[in-house]
């Protein structure tokens, strides 16, 4: 078996065909800001307060500005000197004041984004967490990473900066155009006749660099997609001596990311000039205007000067505008797809009537009661089960586990051994019949209540990085150091783990680098004897061991099952000749059962399977 895995071939050419482009979205989603605003709703308190110092702080600079403005037009232009060091204090006064807030609202504008950030990432980290597994078929583990990191990150900056600089700026260019309206209403005109040309042109552009932002995004989740999955897949592209030909698939989807970026680098390298060049041309219109107007006595100087630093004021905030424009893009594009992964909704959820699968332990009276309730009752009756509605991969599946039994799974590949041990574990719902634990329904208990109740030891022998100690007390981490001991002394195997360098404290690598394979399964069978399971999933490695350590795993084995329902994809003959029932499947259907003996005089099925092993065996 290999629970839940990936059936499509793993090569990079395949997933540069898979990786369709995500779909287009408005670039700027309202119903997507209005979203992201309820992710502060926690930290309302300090965003308000951040809106109250934005509001101030978009008043203060054109305030500034006019201070200026009069200063000039007043004091100085009128020759008078006292009045002007009151001016001047009163402008460093309200200097001190704006630089003041501007300090905390850079300051609670980084903590609110930090806040949303991490939230954000912990949402998405939970509901991933509580997806069933045919998610984790679907969705590719670079796309779920790429989530958590740059789509977030470019949110980040949109909430960080987009949402209160922009007002900032917005506020300064409103009260900047109201100074200039009151100030010289026909030169404001002009500028206000001459501002949906400046916007077309953005528009122009702005359409453009949204296009190619996107692309440059996807390009890149496709990057970090394809490098997951090459660290994944590193053993099988080692063995087939895959790596230059999956480095040149590589470099061409960075080329095809460099692509998109310079695209959007190009777009962006002729907006910001163009907005530019349109702030000088429209201060030359207004020289030649307000020029004419002094000379011709209409307009005195002081008026001319407060109307050009408050066109300064209008003008400035267009450019700050369209880069914020530019992260708004980038930000809705990863927030966009942030909220579709959280959209997602599970195939199935545990049904709203589903009641815990209570522990028979916890009422046991007696020692004997005890012994009885170790372990599970599992019926199948009449199961049929299919990936997808269209094919079905087993049928009319019916069989009992009593408690404390042992069932061996044997087969060949694909013919529905793991499926049986998917419904076992819920991790799918059967599509016909009934999976009935302890005579329950599984549809009618919560996963939660079954997988404490349940234990796994995968073929892979999957490891966490960290110590040996973490790892088997992964099922109950509150277990002492001692209780490990105990549960790998009574599992015959302490000698194997004093031998490791610092011994159960050895730091092992998320692929159980640093320990030996028999080692390794070891450690997940001690993992599971101290959840104490009452139902037993093992899925047997198929790694070459030798002939000592898989005795020894053997006999570990034996103590591991004792008392425990357990349903083993048996790979060893030692194993399957220990098993109270072996269920012999064929294409999704259970063609003979019966203990090992049993099958064997049928001379069928079974019997030609164990031929097939004890040649194995042999060779
Ligand atoms: N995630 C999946 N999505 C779609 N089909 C699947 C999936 N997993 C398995 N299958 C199909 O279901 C059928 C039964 O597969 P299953 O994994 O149960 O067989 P198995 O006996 O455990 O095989 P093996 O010994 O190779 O692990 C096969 O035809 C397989 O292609």
């Amino acid at each position: 078996m290999s629970t839940p895995r990936d059936r499509r071939p793993l090569s990079l050419v395949q997933r540069a065909k898979d990786d369709a482009p995500e779909a287009e979205v408005r670039p700027l989603d309202w119903g997507i800001v209005r979203r992201l605003f309820g992710y502060t709703r926690p930290f309302a308190r300090k965003r308000n307060w951040l809106i109250v110092l934005t509001l101030l702080r978009a008043s203060q600079l054109p305030a500034l500005a006019w201070m200026t403005a009069l200063i000039i037009a007043g004091p100085i232009s009128k020759h008078q000197l006292s009045p002007l060091f009151g001016w001047i204090a009163a402008y460093a006064v309200m200097a001190v004041l704006t630089d003041g807030l501007f300090h905390f609202r850079q300051r609670f504008a980084l903590e609110i984004g930090e806040m949303v950030v991490g939230q954000m990432r912990s949402d998405i980290f939970d509901h991933v967490s509580r997806m069933p597994m045919s998610f984790f078929h679907r969705v590719k583990l670079g796309r779920i990473l790429s989530r958590v990191t740059s789509d977030v990150e470019s949110l980040r900056a949109g909430i960080e900066q987009v949402f209160f600089v922009g007002i900032v700026q917005l506020g300064q260019m409103v009260f900047a155009a109201a100074v200039m309206a009151w100030t010289d209403w026909v030169l404001f005109l002009v500028v206000l006749g001459l501002a949906p040309v400046l916007w077309l042109l953005n528009n122009h552009f702005r359409v453009r660099l949204s296009r190619d932002t996107r692309a440059q995004q996807e390009s890149f989740s496709r990057v970090t997609a394809t490098l997951a999955e090459s660290i994944n897949g590193i053993r099988v592209t080692q063995g087939f001596v895959r790596q230059t030909t999956n480095a040149g698939l590589f470099r061409s989807l960075l080329a095809d990311h460099s692509r998109y970026s310079m695209g959007a680098a190009r777009s962006s390298a002729i907006l910001l000039p163009l907005l530019e060049l349109n702030s000088q041309f429209f201060v030359a219109i207004l020289l030649m205007l307000g020029g004419w107007q002094v000379l011709d006595g209409q307009v005195e100087i002081g008026v001319l000067i407060t109307f050009f630093l408050f066109a300064n004021q209008f003008f400035a905030p267009i450019q700050v505008l369209g880069n914020l424009y530019n992260q708004a893009l980038v930000s809705m594009a990863g927030a966009e797809r942030v909220f579709q992964l959280l959209d997602i909704k599970p195939d199935w959820e545990d049904a709203p009537s589903a009641v815990e699968l209570p522990d028979p332990r916890v009422q046991a009276k007696s020692s004997a009661d005890l012994a009885k309730a170790r372990g599970a009752r599992v019926e199948f009756r009449n199961v049929a089960f299919g990936y997808d509605a269209k094919q079905r991969v087993l049928h009319d599946v019916s069989f009992t586990a009593e408690p404390g039994q042992m069932i061996a799974l044997v087969g060949h590949t694909g013919s529905g051994k793991s499926s049986i041990i998917n419904l076992v574990s819920k991790f799918y719902l059967p599509t016909a019949g009934e999976v009935l634990i302890d005579g329950y329904d599984i549809r009618g208990i919560t996963g939660r209540s079954l997988h404490r109740q349940s234990g796994m030891v995968q073929q892979s022998n999957f490891l966490f990085a960290g110590s040996v100690l973490d790892n088997i007390r992964f099922g109950r981490p509150e277990a002492t150091e001692a209780e490990v001991r105990a549960a790998v002394e009574k599992l015959g195997c302490a000698d194997m783990f004093d031998s490791l360098p610092q011994g159960l404290a050895t730091v092992v690598s998320e692929r159980g680098g640093g320990i030996s394979a028999g080692q390794r399964q070891l450690v997940c069978f001690a993992r599971a004897l101290l959840a104490d399971p009452r139902l037993l999933i093992l899925d047997e490695a198929t790694s070459a061991i030798d002939a000592l350590t898989e005795a020894r795993l053997q006999q570990a084995l034996v103590t591991l099952l004792a008392g425990r329902t357990s349903f083993v994809v048996a790979h060893r003959l030692s194993t399957i000749r220990h098993a109270d029932l072996v269920l012999v499947l064929d294409a999704g259907r259970v063609v003979e059962r019966g203990t090992h003996a049993e099958l064997l005089s049928l001379k069928k099925h079974y019997a030609a399977l164990h031929e097939q092993f004890v040649r194995m065996g042999a060779a």
